[in-house]
């Protein structure tokens, strides 16, 4: 595949998943708004660096989620406990790596916002 088709069916699978994925509009106007809080406080290089790994991971395994999703009930759209824990563990997937980004932003923020 040329590169320039990879990039656009790319752009193609991100453009899916902000339109389908009510969560997926919820993380990028989090991330726009602790962009936001990273610029204000002046977060060091290495910081806004967690900062930008940990959105990017969030955003990523939320993508895996829903092709996951997709890819069930193209498969199984009757019920069936397989699909259940397919559909099941993605969406664990998302909630720990939503937890760790909860963490970092503990780490990186707490002290400026309440000391
Ligand atoms: N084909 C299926 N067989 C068994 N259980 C299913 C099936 N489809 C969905 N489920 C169960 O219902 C839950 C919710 O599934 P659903 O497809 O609505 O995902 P969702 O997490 O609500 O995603 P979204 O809101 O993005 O559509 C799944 O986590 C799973 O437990």
């Amino acid at each position: 595949m040329q590169i320039i088709a990879a990039f656009r069916y790319a752009i193609a699978g991100i453009v899916y998943c902000v339109r389908k994925e009510r969560h997926m509009k919820i993380h990028i106007t989090a991330a726009l708004l602790v962009l936001a809080a990273a610029w204000n406080w002046r977060l060091s290089r290495i910081e806004l660096a967690v900062l930008i790994v940990t959105i990017a991971a969030v955003m990523a395994v939320e993508m895996i989620n829903t092709a996951i999703e997709a890819l069930v009930d193209k498969v199984s759209p009757e019920f069936h406990p397989l699909a259940k824990a397919a559909k099941d563990a993605a969406a664990g997937a998302v909630l720990v790596q939503a937890l760790a980004a909860v963490g970092v932003g503990y780490v990186l923020f707490w002290d400026k916002l309440f000391k």
